[in-house]
């Protein structure tokens, strides 16, 4: 199984580059940059990531994005990820970015998204993988600080697919930016919202209904209510979901109880992703293993998330179809008699 899955073609959706960060460029780039970090050495970073819940990762998320400082930096993080959906045959990613932690200490938003789109583009040019790239607003910020992003994305408009909403749920329902997210739609922006993480189920719905999202982010919660269920399988509105992600702070107790196999069962399009994979402990394919190895699923049903991937992209009809076509060459590969 692991052998088939490293080879699989594979999307990902739900992958934060400030997520991307590894403890070892985190240090390079503190020298590089003159900050200061409270860590003493790489161990004693790696020791503190043990997080009850979702606000207790956020405050090591945010602390260590400052090392990014440089177009340089951004260019590097980056890269460094495209690098690594080489090695695990990624061939499509549409990742997110969180300006709004840059520039509220002082890196324009110049610096970031120059950074950050010319390694995308480099990534196709050099490795291949193409791409989207999806701003992120953070929700504990205000509607206001929101536009004003927007303002400034909206020069990027050729750079950035959609736009999407992520930071602490509890106590910031999407409703709050349904103003921000008309005017990104009115742009021209696709829209995604992380929803139904930690928050109930109800914040799926305020994702769906005020905010009018092409695609739920996480969305687990979903389970607590079988018309929402009924919902998301009738609009085939996709969830990223991020399995190890969820155990990691603790939204599932083990991956043995997530809902990710149920939810498939059910009709759902769910899709596998690896949300922050410098902070929970695997990369795509490691997901991919684990939800395999839990549910002791066939090599079929593994390939179902991929193609869910590929059908729930911003890609358009005719580049999906390109890459449904690859993933059929691997699977004819891979099931061929042997004669
Ligand atoms: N899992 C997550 N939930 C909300 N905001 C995030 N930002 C980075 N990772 C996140
Ligand atoms: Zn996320």
């Amino acid at each position: 199984m692991k052998g088939f899955i490293s080879g699989l073609p594979k999307v990902e959706l739900h992958l934060h580059l400030e997520g991307t960060l590894e403890p070892e460029l985190m240090f390079t780039l503190a020298e590089r940059n003159n900050v200061i970090l409270p860590y003493s050495s790489i161990e004693s970073l790696k020791a503190a990531y043990q997080f009850h819940d979702l606000q207790a990762f956020l405050d090591i998320y945010y602390q260590g994005a400052l090392v990014l400082q440089t177009e340089q930096d951004f260019y590097d993080l980056t890269y460094a990820y495209l690098k690594r959906c080489k090695e695990e045959h990624i061939i499509h990613t549409e990742v997110f970015f969180d300006p709004q932690i840059h520039t509220q200490t002082g890196t324009p938003f110049d610096t970031v998204t120059g950074g950050v789109t010319r390694a995308l583009k480099d990534g196709e040019a050099n490795l291949g993988i193409t791409s989207g790239l999806i701003m992120c607003f953070l929700r504990d910020l205000s509607e206001d600080e929101a536009i004003e992003t927007l303002k400034q994305a909206i020069l990027y408009k050729d750079d950035i697919v959609a736009v999407g909403l992520d930071s602490s749920e509890s106590g910031n329902p999407p409703e709050k930016f349904e103003r921000v997210f008309a005017m990104a739609r009115n742009t021209g922006f696709k829209t995604v919202a992380h929803a139904g993480e930690e928050g109930s189920a109800d914040y799926i719905w305020g994702a769906i209904n005020a905010l009018k999202v092409d695609r739920i982010d996480h969305g687990v919660r979903c389970s607590d209510d079988p018309k929402l269920v009924d919902y998301l399988v009738e609009h085939q509105l996709p969830l990223t979901v991020c399995p190890l992600s969820n155990v990691q702070l603790n939204v599932f107790d083990d991956i043995a109880h997530h809902n990710i196999v149920d939810l498939l069962k059910q009709g759902v399009l769910v899709t596998i992703n690896s949300d922050d994979p410098a902070y929970f402990g695997g990369y795509l394919n490691e997901n991919y293993l684990a939800v395999a190895e839990a549910f002791d699923l066939t090599k079929q049903e593994v390939a179902r998330f991929s193609e869910n991937a590929i059908k729930a992209s911003f890609l358009s009809d005719e580049k999906k179809q390109l890459l449904q076509q690859k993933l059929e060459h691997y699977l004819d590969i891979q099931f061929r008699p042997i004669i």
